[in-house]
């Protein structure tokens, strides 16, 4: 008898053990990172999403919340081969379903070949296999989870001063999408004061912090439904410099014109190489998204994915625009690209240039 089961959308379940006991349900997803539990495990753009592990043991480092990326675990479960004791415990802690010993290879292979899908988790004594069944059932798509926003946002502004505080070179709205806390403190460590706002802000509550540049965050779910924040993007484009990582980057596409569209498995791991078409310059990137930018709209597309060709870097030199489809401030690495936050910070620099002429 098992103490855990997952449906799967394709009507299968399989047996696992459980880690950390509940029922749960969500989008089935894989990393192929090998480090970097604590900061996939917390990064709130997995929200309302199940996380599996394409590496077989998680957790040989132990589990250190300097690393968080948010305050909380943000996958609705986590799967793996095996998970240490520490990983087992702190999800147990916080209450989000965990299984393990059951054949992820097989599971990584069937999102690749059928896509990310809906799927069910049971884990903890007494379960059945109907009981992950009914969870698959009740799982939504993920673009039907229109508010997403509102569970991984500030709820009200929040002033994050530059390591050099008091005298800080450039001021940022970051517009919350679901922000990694790394991409404020590699803003903070390079002289900028970060407004972080809600991700509904209004383009009033913007110019409230008179910003040098508007930044986009990271983020879970469609970017489609992020509306407020591609209403800000469209009035404030041309009138500021603007950068976005990730859901950042396809909110500035979708509101300037161009469509984004959901990938079948998409990139998720520590190994994306993603080439610059100037210098034809190949970089290893941090990823972790499931829809891309499929029209650019008015931006130029300058970095593609080495593997698929998708846009990884989006461009306007004349509107100051700035985006990278991937995560730049590279926890938990590799650094490659984390140059990303100094050409941003460029861009505030040229404004203040053209203000004072
Ligand atoms: N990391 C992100 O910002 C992810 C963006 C978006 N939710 C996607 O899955 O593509």
């Amino acid at each position: 008898m098992s103490d855990a089961y997952i449906a799967l959308a394709d009507g299968r379940v399989l047996e696992a053990r459980a880690r950390a006991p509940g029922r749960t349900r969500g989008e089935l997803v894989f990393t192929t990172a090998y480090t970097g539990y604590e900061e996939s495990l917390t990064d709130p753009s997995y929200a309302e999403q199940v996380l599996t592990f394409s590496y077989p043991l998680i957790g040989n480092y132990g589990v250190r919340s300097e690393r968080f990326e948010s305050e909380t675990v943000q996958p609705r479960a986590a799967i793996a081969r095996e998970f240490t004791d520490d990983v087992a415990e702190w999800l147990a802690g916080e209450d989000v379903p965990a299984i393990d010993h059951l054949d992820t290879r097989e599971l990584v292979t069937t999102v690749r070949e059928e896509g990310a899908m809906a799927c069910g988790i049971a884990a903890g004594e007494d379960v059945t296999p109907e009981d992950a069944i009914a969870e698959m059932e009740a799982c939504k798509p993920m673009s039907d989870h229109v508010d997403i926003g509102a569970g991984v946002s500030v709820a009200e502004p929040e002033l994050h001063e530059a390591d050099t505080a008091g005298e800080a070179d450039a001021r940022i709205a970051l517009l919350d999408c679901g922000a990694k806390g790394s991409i404020i403190e590699s803003l903070n460590a390079r002289g900028a004061d970060v407004h972080v706002l809600p991700y509904d802000a209004a383009p009033a509550d913007v110019s409230a912090v008179d910003p040098d540049v508007l930044f986009i965050s990271n983020g879970p779910g469609d970017p489609e439904n992020f509306v407020a924040a591609k209403e800000v993007v469209d009035a404030f484009a041309g009138e500021l410099p603007l950068a976005g990582i990730c859901l950042g980057q396809q909110i500035v596409a979708s509101a300037l014109g161009g469509d984004t569209e959901k990938m079948t498995f998409g990139h998720r791991g520590v190994n994306q190489p993603v080439k610059d078409l100037r210098t034809d310059r190949v970089v290893m990137t941090t990823q972790n998204h499931g829809y891309t930018v499929a029209d650019p709209g008015p931006l130029e597309v300058t970095q593609i994915n080495v593997n698929d060709d998708t846009a990884e870097g989006l461009e306007d030199e004349e509107l100051g625009i700035l985006t990278r489809q991937y995560h730049p401030e590279a926890n938990p690495g590799p650094h490659d690209s984390l140059d990303f936050f100094d050409d941003v910070l460029a861009m505030a620099d040229s404004t203040t240039e053209i203000a004072a002429d």
